[in-house]
């Protein structure tokens, strides 16, 4: 039998998504990605992402990381019920394993619709927390213009998603509210490099993104990013100039009966001796807080031929994550608010403190578990 697993990443050229002689062969790689590798590369997204964005965004990173820490604490994520701030490093795990990585997370603008009596996990979407920008002139409005940019990459791209799967092309739009309701999560993270005496690479450990699709700027040349194939080797994502790297997540792979693979995948610390620290920044992109992927109200139908091919493609004998199975019963911001309890618990303790005392019944542990 044809061996379907993949041993290297698909790279895609979206300027011909955008022509209709050439959308045909677009679709039909991405068809390829999505079921069988849940990893690729996209390039040409000029249309939809100012490149002299991007590279302010890249200009401006260090600068973030290298404000004192008092100013970094001052938006520290617990201030903010919604998950939004500054981590230090070293303050999640993921596999037990403490993840060597200093992050911001900062999501498009929104205003969250919670009130008290709403459900706890309306709560997760909400403003943003900046430094002060007398501290940083200039980064918040790219950091906005760049994160509203790539979330509108990422809503078109779900139609092409749909269009691969041989579904119309706002077959998936009933995961979604209207764009101006929804909150998409960006994270701006920096991987430094280990001390000599350091027992420890892992960037962050072996786990499945919870979404629908993470898009990712690999912010420095460094390589690290790995993607695990179907027989459980890992194969190396490095970065490409002009390029992000798309990845699907648990809520896609659900949405899709197992159609579209969500892929466990890891960054590994830059080597020890390296002159800089690795940076990123994912987008992952949402679906709406009250959808129940698993719902029937929901349920999708698909043709024959691509059930096919998820059958032809097999499935993981094992992998090195697990997580997300709560997509089963739970609402999508459910899930998303048990993850962010469980990795970030000194946010929890201080804005959800009945599911705080469900899962921590022995009161704070030194770190959050990611996955
Ligand atoms: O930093 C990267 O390249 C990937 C990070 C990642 O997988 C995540 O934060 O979910
Ligand atoms: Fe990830």
């Amino acid at each position: 039998m044809e061996n379907k697993d993949f041993s290297s990443i698909p790279l895609l050229d979206y300027s011909l998504a955008l022509s209709s002689s050439t959308k045909p062969e677009f679709i039909l790689e991405l068809r390829y990605a999505l079921i069988n590798v849940g990893f690729l590369y996209l390039s040409n997204t000029d249309a939809m992402v100012d490149q002299s964005l991007i590279e302010s965004l890249k200009n401006y990173i260090p600068k973030l990381f290298a404000l004192p820490q008092e100013e970094k604490d001052n938006i520290r994520m617990a201030n903010s019920p919604h998950f939004l701030g500054y981590s230090r490093l070293g303050a999640e795990l993921t596999k037990g394993k403490t993840d060597y990585r200093e992050q911001f997370d900062i999501a498009t603008d929104h205003v969250s619709r919670w009130r008290p009596g709403d459900p706890d996990y309306w709560n997760i979407w909400g403003p943003s927390q900046y430094p002060d920008e007398a501290l940083i002139p200039g980064f918040q409005q790219i950091m906005k213009g760049y994160l509203s940019q790539v979330a509108a990459l990422g809503t078109h791209f779900i139609t092409l998603i749909a269009e691969a799967l041989g579904l119309p092309p706002d077959g998936l739009s009933r995961f979604h509210d209207i764009p101006d309701r929804m909150q998409h999560r960006g994270k701006v993270v920096q991987y430094p490099v280990p001390s000599e005496r350091s027992e420890s690479n892992q960037g962050v450990g072996p786990h499945y993104d919870a979404g629908f699709l993470t898009i990712l700027l690999q912010a420095s040349p460094h390589p690290g990013l790995q993607v695990q194939n179907l027989a459980g080797d890992w194969i190396e994502a490095p970065p490409i100039p002009g390029t992000f790297v798309i990845n699907f997540g648990r809520a896609l792979e659900f949405a899709t009966k197992g159609i579209v693979r969500a892929t466990s995948h890891r960054v590994l610390s830059p080597p020890v001796g390296s002159s800089s620290p690795r940076y990123s920044v994912p987008l992952f992109h949402n679906i709406a807080l009250d959808v129940k992927v698993r719902d029937p109200k929901y349920e999708l139908e698909f043709s024959p031929d691509i059930v096919k091919l998820r059958d032809e493609r097999g499935s993981l004998s094992q992998t090195d994550s697990i997580n997300y199975s709560e997509f089963e019963s739970q609402p999508s911001g459910m899930v998303q608010l048990m993850g962010r309890v469980k990795s970030h618990p000194d946010v929890a303790q201080r804005h959800y403190p009945t599911l705080f005392k469900q899962f921590f019944p022995d009161g704070l542990p030194k770190a959050g578990f990611a996955y």
